[in-house]
Formats: structure tokens, C-alpha cells, sequence
């Protein structure tokens, strides 16, 4: 599939302020990727891709990660992050993306997880800071990201676990094990 025809199948599923979105997205991955040597084509791809099943039903979603053997535990929490894993199964079945770099990507792109690869940590970032973002914060993180990946995770990880905080919100624990990973696995050069 060519970059103009994986943008028209998004187009169709997501509205014009978040197409938006996914185009800072894109041009934020290709930048990290270029900048930290990992696939710029599979990261355009993750980016395009990424919020794929953000407006489907909620009762889909429930459905597909119930059916489709997703951590059940997703469920209990907010459902801002089920987008993340029911597109990955989406992305595949409908667009016929099968690369499981790309599809971990997407699947990822909320929560994190442990031990994140490249592309992950690339798409994760790239969400965060894209250049529609304005929240707090943010500067701080994009000034970092043109540094060091792995401080610039670290820091969207603690903002987004703090801002949840501030709400009274519930936290997702694999936010808390990505954060932890990378405290406990700093490069001493970070
Ligand atoms: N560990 C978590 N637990 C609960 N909610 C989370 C967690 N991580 C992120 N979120 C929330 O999920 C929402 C959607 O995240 P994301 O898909 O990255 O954002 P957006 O929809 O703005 O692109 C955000 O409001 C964020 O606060």
C-alpha cells in the first residue's frame, strides 16, 4: 500500500480535526525516526495508522478486545486507551497491515508497555508532541526529544501519569511498568 492510499482509509474513519492530528503525527515520527535510525517508512505507516479506531462504537471495541483475546483488563479502565489495541486488530483486517512492527506501534501507542522497541517509543513520542499538541508541558518535551528518546518518553510518561493524578483519574498500570522500565534501565548517558 502507498502513503496516499493508507491516508484515504483514515480519512474515511476519523474526523477532520484528528486527521489533522495524524498528519503532526506523521511528520513528528518521521523526524524521531530519522533521528534515532529507526524505519522512517514503518514509522510514517504506525503514524497514519494510529488512531484508526478512535471514534468506533464503544460497544465494538468491548467486543472486539473481549472476542480478539486483548487484556481483559482494559476493560476496567478508561476508554481512551482501548483505541490503541482494537486498531492494531483493525489496521490489520481491514487495511491489511501485517507488519507486527507497525501493528505493535499502534497497539501501544496509549498505554506503552515494558521494554517498548523503537518504532513504539517513536510513535508513543510522536503522539505526545506533535505540533497541534499545546498543553503544558509540552515544549519542555519536544526540546528533550531532539536530544535523548529515551528521557523524552520518560518525561510524556510522567507528565501523562501525573496529569491522570491531578484528575482523580485511574492509571493504567502498563504506563506505570513502561515508566519504571525506563527509570530502572537509564542509560548512564541519558
Ligand atoms: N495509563 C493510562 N491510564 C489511563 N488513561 C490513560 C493512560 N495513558 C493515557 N491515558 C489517557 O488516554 C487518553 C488518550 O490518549 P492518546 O490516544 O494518547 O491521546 P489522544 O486521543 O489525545 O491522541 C488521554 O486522555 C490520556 O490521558
Amino acid at each position: 500500500m502507498n502513503r496516499d492510499r493508507a491516508l484515504e482509509l483514515v480519512k474515511k474513519q476519523i474526523t477532520e480535526q484528528r486527521y489533522k492530528h495524524t498528519l503532526g503525527v506523521v511528520e513528528s515520527a518521521i523526524w524521531l525516526a530519522d533521528k534515532y535510525g529507526a524505519d522512517r517508512d514503518k514509522a510514517e505507516f504506525a503514524a497514519i495508522f494510529h488512531d484508526y479506531a478512535k471514534f468506533r462504537p464503544k460497544d465494538e471495541m468491548k467486543q472486539i478486545i473481549a472476542a480478539e483475546g486483548m487484556p481483559l483488563d482494559l476493560l476496567d479502565y478508561n476508554m481512551e486507551l482501548w483505541h490503541a489495541p482494537v486498531g492494531a486488530y483493525l489496521v490489520e483486517k481491514e487495511a491489511g497491515i501485517k507488519d507486527i512492527e507497525i501493528l505493535n506501534a499502534i497497539r501501544y501507542h496509549t498505554s506503552g508497555r515494558e521494554n517498548m522497541s523503537l518504532l513504539e517509543k517513536v510513535i508513543y513520542l510522536a503522539d505526545y508532541i506533535e505540533p497541534g499538541r499545546s498543553f503544558p508541558g509540552v515544549d519542555e518535551v519536544r526540546k528533550t526529544a531532539s536530544e535523548q528518546l529515551d528521557s523524552a518518553l520518560t518525561e510524556a510518561m510522567r507528565n501523562t501519569i501525573i496529569f491522570l493524578m491531578n484528575r482523580n483519574q485511574s492509571i493504567y498500570p502498563a504506563t506505570f511498568k513502561a515508566y519504571n522500565y525506563l527509570i530502572m534501565n537509564k542509560e548512564e548517558s541519558a
